[in-house]
């Protein structure tokens, strides 16, 4: 078990195939995975994102089945959603209040939590991500590592099953990086990571890995084994 969740039904695929317009994104993929914290690499366009999207519930497959912790994506969409949260690289497009405290709380809109509850799950959060001295300001006005961190607050808050992450560390220093990074992969972090990243320091710290290539998976297991795959096929 990682927290609530239960293993025998975390991520499923059963030959999926996404086609996007005349591309056809994702080719029939079967993968069942129980790993905390999945990394999944490959260059640009092979596929890495449509599969995160899938997972999310954000695409349909043309083919095949995706089930997340137990969800069958086709058929219940609404429930997905709720069991999933999703960070994106580009913090400022996933701002939606105006500031730190109302966009965190945001996230638990909803929920029956009473007015005071909700200001204390917000409190506690704020001060896990250190943000708790940014609380009033402009959400708009935090630096690019600060959003991100704001996003990914917002996106733990809710406590889902399954956090994906793609490649929330793109636009981000070195520091803001590493500070975002700890928090992704906190070992006790309670839900399963799902980490679509170009970064392979990053990839090394997760419990397994993908490698997609032209909308398969070409590499799966052990980190390192799977960066070493990937770092031969671009000598290739
Ligand atoms: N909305 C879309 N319509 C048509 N084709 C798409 C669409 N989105 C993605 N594709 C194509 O699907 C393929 C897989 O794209 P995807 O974004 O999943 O790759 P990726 O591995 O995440 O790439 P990157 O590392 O550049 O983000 C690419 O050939 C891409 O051009």
């Amino acid at each position: 078990m990682i927290g609530d969740i239960d293993q025998s039904s975390a991520i499923r695929l059963d030959g999926v195939t996404a086609r996007l317009g005349d591309t056809v994104a994702l080719d029939d993929v079967t993968l069942h995975l129980d790993d905390a914290r999945i990394a999944v690499i490959g260059a640009n366009g092979s596929g890495k994102s449509t599969f995160a999207r899938l997972v999310g519930g954000l695409t349909r497959a043309t083919a095949g089945s995706v089930r997340v912790h137990g969800v069958d994506a086709a058929k219940d969409t609404a429930t997905l959603r709720r069991l999933v949260s999703i960070v994106f690289s580009n913090p400022d497009a996933q701002i939606v209040m105006p500031t730190v405290a109302e966009d965190v709380a945001f996230s638990l809109r909803g929920t029956k939590a009473s007015k005071a509850d909700i200001a204390a799950q917000v409190a506690d959060a704020l001060d896990e991500f250190g943000l708790t001295a940014l609380a009033d300001r402009s959400a708009y006005e935090l630096s690019g590592g600060q959003k991100q961190l704001l996003a990914l607050c917002g996106a733990v808050i809710r406590r889902p099953a399954l956090l994906i992450a793609d490649e929330p560390t793109a636009y981000l220093d070195a520091r803001n990086s590493a500070a975002v990074a700890d928090h992704l992969l906190h070992p006790e972090a309670g839900h399963q990571l799902l980490l679509v990243t170009h970064d392979l320091e990053l990839a090394a710290r997760c419990d397994t890995a993908l490698l997609f290539d032209g909308g398969r998976v070409v590499a799966q297991g052990a980190p390192d084994d799977v960066i070493a795959a990937y770092r031969a096929s671009l000598r290739a």
